[in-house]
């Protein structure tokens, strides 16, 4: 299962790029012999200030076609890290080939969006800045591996 993350917004060189960059490494190589692999962080930015429906246009175009759309909102449902690895393996063992991953910009994420995705998954109920949700998330797809790994990295 290849693994995808599309977002809102150019992310320059910086703290929250190598913490990015640091988390996906270790997740292809965590992941890659549970047959998860990391795929690339696809950015969209929308020039022509359609705002939220402008950029769900982007964002589903970024989307690899039939990809299993999981969408970060904090309105979404909350996991433990646990049920996350769970979930990531269920979507592997059912056959899912490409995962992708969908964070807004500033102003969110479009309804419509939301409504598609087949999974809307929350970091809990306060808002996070989406640069830090990136960070966030290459942390946790790593935690996941390393529970389907059994590895000691996430303590029970
Ligand atoms: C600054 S937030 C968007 C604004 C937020 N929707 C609001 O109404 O204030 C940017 C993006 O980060 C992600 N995000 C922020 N907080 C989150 C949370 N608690 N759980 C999951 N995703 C979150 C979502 O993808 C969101 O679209």
């Amino acid at each position: 299962m290849r693994v995808h993350i599309c977002a809102v917004g150019r992310l320059r060189a910086g703290p929250e790029a190598a913490l990015i960059d640091d988390y996906l490494t270790r997740f292809d190589r965590t992941g890659r012999p549970l047959g998860l692999t990391w795929a690339e962080l696809r950015e969209v930015e929308d020039k022509k200030g359609k705002g939220m429906a402008g950029e769900a246009e982007l964002l589903l175009r970024a989307v690899p076609d039939g990809a299993t759309l999981v969408a970060l909102d904090e309105r979404g449902k909350t996991l433990s890290s646990p049920e996350f690895a769970d979930q990531i393996g269920r979507w592997r063992d059912d056959g899912v080939g490409d995962l992708a991953f969908v964070i807004g910009g500033a102003d969110g994420l479009d309804k419509e969006l939301r409504t598609r995705a087949d999974f809307n998954l929350s970091f809990g109920r306060m808002v996070w800045p989406h640069m830090l949700v990136r960070v966030m998330l290459a942390e946790q797809l790593y935690r996941a591996a390393s529970i389907l790994a059994g590895s000691p990295y996430h303590r029970v």
